[in-house]
């Protein structure tokens, strides 16, 4: 078999095997002789940056040659082991050729060499020499191995993006929007952002706490949607493998193959196994905005390596490991772990090495300073205490002042393994045996990657929002991922009742198209803790940029609004349900609408999440226009009773709750099914799902088994969220939290007229503007400077007011003592909701916002007045079928219409919309069969 190794070589990244780059052809060009990674142009370029000059007739051999001299090769192997990741992507970008071209020309050879025998270089024909090699490798799979590469390739892409810092464009818009989508602005809110969340956090501010692009209203061409990730099963070359343990951040899909588990790790750690256990997180396929590098912890649990497990390995190895000689350094490494991959491993190791100099932690001083007491009190720190122990009991370690002072400064790689973890055991000690308040003061920070709260090891940050950052987390005992949302006010006691709020509203709700809140903990002096279920597949905002415009629209129109449909059926029933309990969510948007995807779309989830703007309203709100519409309450009404017409209105899912019978879990269930799970079973959410005694009965038992999007059989997998821990560690005690935001704008391109109108006329009567439109932490503290003389008197006189006025009336507002503010009814109430379904409908439907302008007041006149781009939206859901005269979905455009109505008394009611669509279903029934998935 002929191969073009060579060639495969060059077309690898520069990077992962610069030394190779010798180019034994001809002067044919190459397919990527453009390119900055071929070899031309190294040769030219080397040449000319140690000035000298390359005559214009010189032959390309001979270029090549001069590129290949022993005199240029390592400052070539430097450039390319130096190179900035992203320039590295670029890189690797431009100089993959065409997978088709490349796959094709080898296979085309390859057929040549299969007729022509073994034969040398000139068998392949018409092949030009630089694609095809002439050296023979005997049982190589060529094909295999460039298909590998190929997705190696696409996945180390992906890694690169990630290791990259990248901008974040998101306008949560709960800020103030004088400027709201300049650039200026952006750039302040991160700041402000960043001044807030990180405070020298490095994990944030690092590539993988980047902030996350995912700004509708950005002028910038949104980040395209990955692919499926698939996992790499090709091992990485050594200098790859050790070019990524110098980046501070690894990838998701990086190195480890799942073919180099440690066996040892099974045996010792509690990770379960890949495929059932293993937490979801990892095999994923997240959003480009979730995408983001994996931490330590998670490429251990990849390998399926326990943290105590890692440390015996360290433990064992020699001293001086890492001065040694690579080729004993891997001896070494196979000698303790003979049946996994070593390259892994040795990355690793090198990574806590390199990353152990940012680490104020020191073996030394832990071992000779800290008291025993420290360390001896919790489980979750066995991991150190081996380690203190061993350090210990090793003769070599014994004394830790006799170190060499490489070692002294670095301490052991053990102790540099279990730094980063932490950067402080004493504060880890103290985190775990005292309150986490405890550990703010230091150096060290509670809601740092590594550290555990509520039973979980944190994780990467997944997801930044106005409020808080939101992490991805692991249980100690399951290693089960999950995630919890870090929202820190330290000094503001505004964001601190804030997020009270969100909590003591968010943990009533029990709602299977809700987020659940498993359980959370308030630091009393610092932040807030939730911890929930993570929901891997991004969310709607993801899905509309993975459709695009209408324009260019990736998915028919029809089936564009038969999911749209589908989905909203859903987020309809999470708003009926808390509209029923007389809360407004305050904040729908795609954003928080997330998405858990199943094998079959019609098994696919949306779940509510982020009510932080949630608020009660009065049960007499004049806006509370889901009771208005009469009639169609009636007719429900009646349909319901005469019980034949609901086998014909399908409800979209069927294991949909009635949420006033089943949706409100009993608390006692919970930790029955949690003793149960956790001590019998190793968690899983699938294997919950399907042995969970909360079995989801359907609301409408299918009469077929026909797979229909709204047909679906009773044996679709259930909800994969529960509650193993509700209020666990729930110690909070909630306060009266004082009046509710109810004035706040969520988002400005969701916000509904008569909540800018209301805003509006408080602008002008008020010189404290931020208060009243702006949640956002930033501008909190832009509030706090300001009114730091008034701001006690402020919270007090807030407490009054809550005691004297009703939940979701203007007068309570936190600054109704500042200001001479008319006594008008808060506008926040389902209606707004309701708005913000429209605009979202429109943009699921359309692939743009209804109401948009990067001039803020323009954009609130845009919304006020109610236009829209009606036309685009008609295109979508009136189109003809089959070129004939019939009109499709008109129901749908119907309801956004509806929904987008400024007077609130014709504005359309959840119930009303929830009938039109499934009168759609009813209607356009043969488009669903037509088009099942
Ligand atoms: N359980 C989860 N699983 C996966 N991703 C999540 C989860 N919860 C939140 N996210 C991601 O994090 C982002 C921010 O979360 P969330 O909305 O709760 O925070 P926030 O601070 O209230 O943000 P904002 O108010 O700006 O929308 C979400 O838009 C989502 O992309």
């Amino acid at each position: 078999m002929y191969t073009s190794q060579r060639q495969l070589r060059q077309n690898e990244s520069p990077i992962s095997s610069p030394s190779r780059s010798s180019q034994p052809s001809s002067g044919t060009p190459s397919p990527l002789s453009g390119s900055p990674a071929s070899n031309h142009s190294y040769g030219r370029d080397m040449r000319g940056m140690v000035g000298i000059d390359i005559p214009a007739n010189e032959a390309a051999p001979e270029r090549v040659k001069s590129s290949d001299t022993l005199y240029f090769r390592p400052k070539k192997i430097y450039q390319m082991e130096h190179e900035h990741p992203s320039r590295s992507t670029l890189v690797q970008l431009h100089s993959k050729p065409h997978p088709d071209d490349f796959a094709s020309s080898y296979k085309n050879a390859n057929a040549d060499a299969g007729r022509g025998g073994v034969e040398s270089g000139k068998s392949c024909g018409k092949q030009p020499l630089h694609t095809m090699g002439a050296e023979y490798v005997p049982d190589l799979d060529f094909t295999k191995l460039v298909d590998d590469w190929q997705k190696s390739s696409d996945d180390f892409y992906e890694f690169r993006n990630s290791a990259t810092p990248q901008v974040e464009i998101k306008n949560d818009s709960k800020g103030n929007y004088e400027l709201w989508n300049s650039p200026e602005a952006i750039l302040g809110r991160h700041q402000l952002r960043r001044d807030s969340f990180s405070q020298g956090n490095s994990d944030s501010m690092s590539p993988e706490g980047s902030l996350l692009s995912r700004d509708l209203y950005s002028n910038v061409k949104p980040i395209p949607l990955p692919r499926n990730s698939q996992p790499i099963f090709t091992p990485l070359s050594n200098l790859e493998a050790e070019r990524r343990s110098s980046y501070t951040t690894s990838s998701n899909n990086n190195s480890i193959t799942q073919s180099n588990k440690l066996p040892f790790a099974k045996l010792k750690y509690s990770l379960p196994i890949q495929g059932t256990t293993v937490p979801a997180s990892f095999d994923s396929n997240v959003s480009s905005l979730n995408f983001l590098p994996t931490t330590t912890l998670s490429t251990l649990s990849e390998l399926q390596l326990s943290p105590n497990a890692m440390v015996d390995l360290i433990q064992k190895l020699p001293r001086n490991f890492l001065n040694l000689p690579y080729s004993q350094r891997k001896k070494v490494m196979i000698e303790y772990a003979p049946h996994q991959d070593y390259k892994a491993l040795m990355s690793l190791v090198k990574k806590f090495m390199l990353t152990s100099s940012k680490s104020n932690f020191s073996l030394t001083g832990f071992v000779n300073n800290a008291p025993a007491t420290e360390v001896t009190t919790t489980n979750s720190n066995n991991n150190f205490q081996n380690a203190s122990r061993n350090q210990s009991n090793n003769g070599n370690d014994n004394n830790a002042n006799a170190r060499p002072p490489q070692r002294s400064r670095h301490g052991s790689i053990a102790s540099q393994f279990l730094s980063s973890f932490s950067p402080s055991m004493t504060s880890i000690a103290n985190m775990n045996t005292n309150s986490l308040s405890g550990c703010a003061s230091g150096s060290v920070r509670p809601d740092d990657k590594g550290m555990e709260i509520l039973g979980h090891r944190l994780g990467k940050i997944i997801g930044f929002g106005a409020w808080g950052i939101i992490r991805e987390c692991f249980d100690i005992e399951t290693g089960v991922g999950r995630v919890i949302k870090i929202v820190k006010f330290k000094g503001h006691a505004k964001i601190k009742r804030q997020v009270l709020r969100e909590v003591a509203i968010w943990r009533t709700l029990k709602h299977n198209r809700i987020l659940p809140l498993l359980d959370w903990r308030l630091d009393e002096n610092y932040a807030m803790y939730c911890l929930t279920e993570r929901i891997n597949e991004g969310t709607l905002y993801d899905l509309v940029i993975s459709w695009d415009e209408s324009k260019r629209s990736k998915i028919s129109f029809a089936e564009r609004c038969k999911m749209t449909i589908f989905l909203i059926l859903q987020l309809l029933s999470a708003l009926k349900y808390m509209h029923s309990k007389k809360i407004v969510h305050g904040d729908i948007k795609l954003e928080n609408c997330l998405l858990q995807k199943g094998h079959k779309k019609s098994e696919w989830k949306v779940i509510l999440c982020d009510f932080g703007m949630s608020c009660h309203f009065d049960d007499k709100h004049p806006y509370r226009n889901d009771t208005k519409d009469k009639s169609i309450n009636s007719s429900k009404r009646s349909r319901n009773e005469s019980g034949e017409e609901t086998s014909l209105v399908k409800y979209p899912t069927t294991n949909f709750l009635p949420d006033e019978l089943t949706n409100d879990f009993d608390v006692n269930e919970d930790l029955k099914y949690q003793f149960k799970n956790r001590k019998y079973d190793s968690y899983t959410p699938k294997k919950v799902a399907s042995s969970s005694s909360y079995s989801l009965k359907p609301l409408n038992s299918p009469s077929s088994s026909s797979s229909n999007l709204f047909h679906k059989p009773a044996s679709q997998p259930q909800p994969q969220h529960r509650y193993p821990f509700h209020g666990r560690h729930n110690t909070t005690v909630f306060p009266n939290l004082g009046p509710e935001p109810s004035k706040y704008i969520g988002s400005l391109p969701y916000a509904s007229p008569e909540l800018l109108k209301y805003s509006d006329t408080r602008r002008s009567k008020s010189v404290d503007l931020h208060i009243y439109d702006s949640p956002d932490s930033s501008q909190s503290e832009i509030s706090a400077a300001s009114l730091s003389s008034s701001n006690s008197s402020s919270t007090s006189s807030t407490g009054n007011a809550s005691m004297n006025t009703k939940p979701g009336v203007a007068k309570n507002s936190p600054s109704s003592s500042l200001i001479d503010e008319p006594c008008n009814t808060s506008p926040l109430g389902p209606a707004s909701d309701i708005w913000a379904l429209g605009v979202m409908l429109y943009t699921i439907l359309v692939g743009k916002l209804p109401f948009n302008h990067e001039f803020e007041p323009r954009l609130r006149s845009l919304i006020k007045s109610g236009e829209f781009d009606r036309i685009s939206l008609a295109q979508v859901c009136k189109y003809d079928k089959k070129s004939t005269e019939e009109t499709m979905f008109q129901g749908l455009y119907d309801t956004v219409i509806g929904c987008l109505t400024i007077d609130l008394d014709k504005r359309w009611s959840l119930e009303r919309i929830e009938e039109v669509f499934q009168n759609e279903i009813k209607l356009n029934e043969s488009i669903y069969d037509d088009n099942d998935l």
